[in-house]
């Protein structure tokens, strides 16, 4: 038993609610009614919510002590009285708690009836009113998941905080805490705000003449959005008296934001009419994913996210894959579309968006920085680009999740500008080297701080006089060189980035494609700071590494024919391409052509067994997100096959080489990591290449995705771990899977 003799005063909903809970869960011997009405205590036994009833305090106060609470759950500023009444009969062991609304009038109502705090006071606040009151309203299922938030001072006493913490544990609440002035805070900006509103919205309407005819023809958001109108009205007086502060300065900040939208309404200000309402839906929607446990990234604290949602894929052995796939748009041109299309002049259109959570943060990012952005809605996002100069300081730092390409790109746009920014990322993106942009940044003059060994978060200070340098890149890396680049349109003079090896040029591209020339000579490419960007058209062909997966399925699974339809096919991105063909793969280009100045191809690939390779040095930049994939491939060929100079692959979303070494060889595949790469004995013809078992991805949507496809030469289900960041790249890759064939069952905690 949690408590012994449980006292509720004041029995509506809140209180009600408790004690049938309490009775419901068997967590407290008897529950006391105290009631300021005659016939509230008389209803509230009738309905068994409580098991006697008095109409004072005073009259069980002799019979409480240790072990028992009372629990206050009167109208806010009625809480005094009680508080006063409890001073002079109760005993000081007995535990009192509360449910009100706001915390700080009730710390100085307790500070006037007991001259200081007794430690016996618990103050608490469940947060799961309902429009609904009165003792008929009780509802013994009320807290089951609900928040409550308990906002202990340095004297509240452990024991009474405990028995109180229990007290709501055992009714299924998760039991939070909060200091009160904080407290007080959220509420008035989350509950109390809200209500002021709807009440006035409601009384509003009312009051016009026509009224009969608005509340007849008010429907959907008229009453989804005054329901809570419907609430306690002493309640809630008392709640924004008491709450006063707060309360004002939300409705303040609520006040000028809609004088502001009156005046753009008058004007006819369609940008930031559309900003206000893209802006409120992202966040909405957000917050909807949220609620319902969905979202996958959530910053909470120090730029860390919430626990992942956990999502565990387990495969069928065998099968085949079959049919006509379209895959969602390329990662690298959606994050470019969004960056681009937001600093040029005008309206960029895009189709075929990729709808996928690291594109979305970049999105975000732009959002926040006061772009307009409609969208994403199947693929099409319209940006009103602000031109190159035209972003605003973010309110706060700006959260990219898993996306080593926002980070890295957006780094060299943001040293450009006036304002302080701050890059943070989600557990994997925080292990991540940024040295490799901040230090060429740091050559051209801007001021950059990283976290510990130049990992995130990334601070950048704004107003800097950048200057152009010619970057000789130490590593292949396409994000380097975008982000030298993009910084290059900020900074004074030529910039130049040479590349050690060829690496994916959709900045090159789609900066020309914007008109902003990017010249190219050999592996240097250069441009000029003081052009300007012009919104264009942008068709995002679908991803040639999400392809990637279905093209190794059919390579790897006998009887398959597949046809990736529409995929990019950039002659810097094509190495998977060329390293299965090498391998043996049987693959044809159909319907090439060009797109948005882009090749994009159909590329069919049927079943065709494979051999090992040496693959060649020179295609590791051009398939570098692939080898995940490739690898299955190898394991599934006649022979042994080397890979070298891939070092790279140790510092994306995972050591990609380690966790591929460590999931293959648990299923049984000899594969043996190398510093720069990898060597897998191919199993060849074997019916069953993969044993069964579990494997982890490390949260690496690419690792995750490889085993998938692994399943079909298995002899046994595969069980793979922490797939939730399949969403990053492929949202739709469980149900293109299945649908090609691929026996998948998506379990999540
Ligand atoms: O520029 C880009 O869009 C990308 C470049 C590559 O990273 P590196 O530049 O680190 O090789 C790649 O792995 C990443 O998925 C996307
Ligand atoms: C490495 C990848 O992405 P990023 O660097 O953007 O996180 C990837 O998608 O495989």
């Amino acid at each position: 038993m949690a408590i012994n003799k449980l006292v509720i005063v004041g029995i509506g909903l809140i209180g009600g609610s408790l004690a049938a809970a309490l009775k419901k869960a068997g967590a407290c011997r008897e529950v006391i009614g105290v009631a300021r009405r005659q016939v509230t205590c008389d209803d509230a036994v009738k309905l068994g919510v409580v098991d006697r009833a008095y109409l004072s305090i005073g009259e069980v106060a002799a019979e409480l002590g240790e072990g028992d609470v009372v629990f206050i759950s009167v109208p806010t500023l009625t809480v005094e009285a009680i508080l006063k009444q409890c001073q002079q009969c109760l005993d000081s062991a007995v535990t009192i708690t509360d449910g009100a609304s706001v915390k700080g009038s009730v710390l100085t109502a307790a500070k006037n009836a007991y001259g200081e705090l007794p430690s016996q006071l618990v103050l608490g606040h469940p947060i799961a009113g309902s429009e609904k009151s009165g003792v008929t309203a009780a509802n013994p299922d009320l807290y089951r998941d609900h928040r409550i938030i308990i906002t202990p001072t340095e004297e509240t006493g452990r024991d009474h905080l405990q028995r109180v913490t229990q007290m709501w544990e055992s009714v299924d609440a998760e039991v939070l805490v909060m200091p009160v002035a904080e407290h007080d805070d959220v509420l008035a900006a989350t509950s109390h705000l809200p209500h002021a509103i709807a009440y006035s919205l409601v009384d509003t309407l009312a009051h016009d003449a026509e009224n009969e005819n608005i509340f007849r023809y008010a429907a959907g958001g008229f009453r989804d959005f005054t329901r809570i109108a419907s609430s306690d009205p002493t309640m809630w007086h008392d709640i924004m008296l008491a709450n006063r502060d707060s309360v004002l300065k939300s409705l303040d900040l609520f006040t000028d934001n809609l004088t502001r939208m009156r005046s753009a309404i008058e004007s006819g200000d369609s940008e930031y009419l559309l900003g206000v309402f893209t802006r409120a839906k992202a966040a909405r929607d957000h917050f909807t994913k949220m609620l319902a446990k969905q979202a996958y990234t959530a910053p909470v604290q120090d730029g860390k996210t919430m626990q992942e949602n956990e999502i565990t894929y387990r495969v069928s052995p065998g099968g085949q894959v079959n049919g006509q796939i379209r895959v969602p748009g390329d990662k690298s041109i959606s994050h470019r579309s969004i960056m681009l299309g937001s600093l040029a002049e005008g309206v960029t259109e895009v189709e075929g968006f990729l709808e996928g959570e690291d594109a979305l943060a970049t999105l975000q990012a732009f959002r926040d920085m006061g772009v307009v952005i409609e969208g994403p809605d199947q693929g099409q996002v319209r940006i009103h680009g602000v031109g190159l100069n035209g972003l605003q300081a973010p309110p706060g730092p700006l959260y990219v999740g898993n996306s080593g390409t926002s980070m890295r790109l957006l780094a060299g746009l943001l040293a450009g500008q006036s304002f302080d920014t701050e890059l943070t990322g989600d557990e994997s993106l925080s292990k991540r080297p940024m040295n490799r942009v901040a230090n060429p940044l740091r050559e051209m003059g801007a001021e950059i701080e990283t976290g510990e060994n130049g990992r995130p978060p990334v601070k950048i200070k704004g107003g800097q006089a950048l200057k152009a340098i010619d970057y000789d890149m130490p590593m292949a890396s396409a994000q380097v060189k975008s982000c030298v680049l993009l910084a290059g349109m900020y900074a004074d003079g030529v910039t130049k980035v040479t590349e050690p090896a060829p690496t994916r040029d959709h900045t090159e591209r789609m900066l020309n494609g914007f008109g902003y020339e990017v010249k190219r000579e050999g592996a240097m490419a250069e441009l000029t700071s003081g052009g300007s960007l012009k919104a264009s058209k942008i068709e995002v062909p679908a991803d040639i590494s999400s392809a990637t997966f279905f093209m190794v399925a059919a390579a790897i699974a006998p009887g398959s024919d597949v046809t990736l339809t529409h995929v990019g096919i950039n002659p810097t991105r094509d190495g998977v391409i060329n390293i299965l063909r090498a391998m043996g793969a049987d693959i044809t280009l159909d319907n090439q052509r060009e797109v948005g100045g882009e090749p994009v191809a159909d590329i069919r690939i049927r079943y065709a067994s494979l051999k090992g390779i040496e693959i060649p040095e020179d295609q590791v930049p051009l398939a570098i997100d692939e080898f995940p994939a490739l690898f299955v491939a190898a394991s599934c060929a006649e022979g042994e096959t080397v890979l070298t100079g891939a070092e790279e692959l140790r510092v994306k979303e995972s050591d990609r080489i380690q966790v591929m070494a460590d999931g293959l060889q648990k299923l049984g595949v000899k594969a043996e990591p190398t510093p720069d790469g990898i060597v897998i004995q191919g199993k060849g013809s074997e019916a069953g290449v993969f044993g069964g078992g579990e494997v982890e991805s490390h949260g690496d949507h690419r690792i995750a995705m490889s085993f998938t496809i692994a399943a079909l030469r298995g002899t046994a289900e595969i069980k793979i771990n922490n797939c939730a960041n399949v969403a990053t790249s492929f949202p739709t890759f469980v149900d293109l899977a299945t649908g090609a064939g691929i026996t998948l069952k998506v379990e999540s905690a």
